[in-house]
């Protein structure tokens, strides 16, 4: 299979580089249709020429996707200097002169243009995320359980599962927003531990970050939800989760197992 690479790299840290990897207006300027705002994984995207192509990995390590006839990859590799973001596009060749003049000619020159293009927009998209405003949310744990609780308001919302907490206050310290916000919404204290998954962009100065923590006593209580749960990584799937948590799912597994 021909392999084409070309690397850069981003002053930003690599939890926001894998987040803006996720936002899917960086790619649907190439014709590529895609199921929503995120890429998540098993999502179907839909290329010009009816290429097609799933989703196989969207985290911290970066994103992959792969179709009968192509197959894209960005790793990133977390540097002194910043994020590294290395793109491998592999596609099958036609065979013969004719087939490697064609992948010399169109495939080489068009994945190349591409590359560029996309790597701008991410290195833009990188620093428009860096100064976003921070929604933090808490993974707090126990025997191998995630305490999810489910929205009342706004309409849109309500019924959807969603981690606690809420949007950080201006000078207010991520992790300190997040013992708040779980007092106020579960009643208990948690001790906070570290990031999970990529920050998702939730706006274009928004993002949502979240952290692993363990309960510091009492039992929580849905204050201001409808309901609270403790969820095994076998029922995360399934859970009608807000759609920037959906996302987070396989890192959210990885953490219960
Ligand atoms: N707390 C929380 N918010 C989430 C999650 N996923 C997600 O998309 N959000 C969104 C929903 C909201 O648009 C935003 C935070 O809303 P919020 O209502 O919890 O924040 P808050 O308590 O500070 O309330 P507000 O002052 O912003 O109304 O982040 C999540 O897992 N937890």
């Amino acid at each position: 299979m021909p392999e084409l690479r070309a690397s850069a790299l981003v002053d930003a840290p690599v939890s926001v580089v894998a987040g803006a990897l996720l936002d899917t207006s960086l790619i649907t300027g190439f014709g590529v249709r895609v199921p929503g705002p995120l890429l998540c994984v098993g999502d179907e995207l839909a290329g010009p020429f009816g290429v097609r192509l799933a989703v196989t990995r969207a985290d911290l390590s970066g994103v992959s996707a792969a179709g009968d006839f192509l197959e894209l990859h960005t790793d990133l590799v977390v540097t002194g200097a910043g994020t590294m973001v290395v793109d491998r596009v592999g596609w099958t060749s036609v065979r013969g002169v004719v087939g490697r003049f064609a992948d010399m000619t169109v495939g080489r020159g068009t994945a190349l243009r591409v590359l560029e293009k996309r790597s701008a927009l991410l290195a833009r998209r990188c620093s428009e995320l860096r100064s976003a405003r921070v929604v933090v949310g808490a993974a707090i744990v126990r025997g191998g359980r995630l305490l999810a609780q489910q929205r009342s308001f706004p309409e849109s919302h309500a019924g959807q599962w969603e981690l606690p907490g809420g949007r950080v206050e201006p000078g207010e310290k991520p992790v300190d927003a997040l013992v708040r916000e779980c007092v106020e919404e579960l009643g208990v204290p948690v001790v906070v531990g570290d990031q999970v998954g990529p920050d998702v962009p939730l706006k274009r100065d928004l993002v949502l970050r979240i952290f692993s923590a363990e309960l510091a006593g009492g039992e929580p209580e849905a204050l201001e939800h409808n309901a609270v749960r403790w969820v095994t990584a076998g029922e995360l799937p399934g859970l009608p989760w807000l759609p920037a948590d959906r996302v987070l799912v396989p890192a959210l597994q990885r953490l219960l197992n």
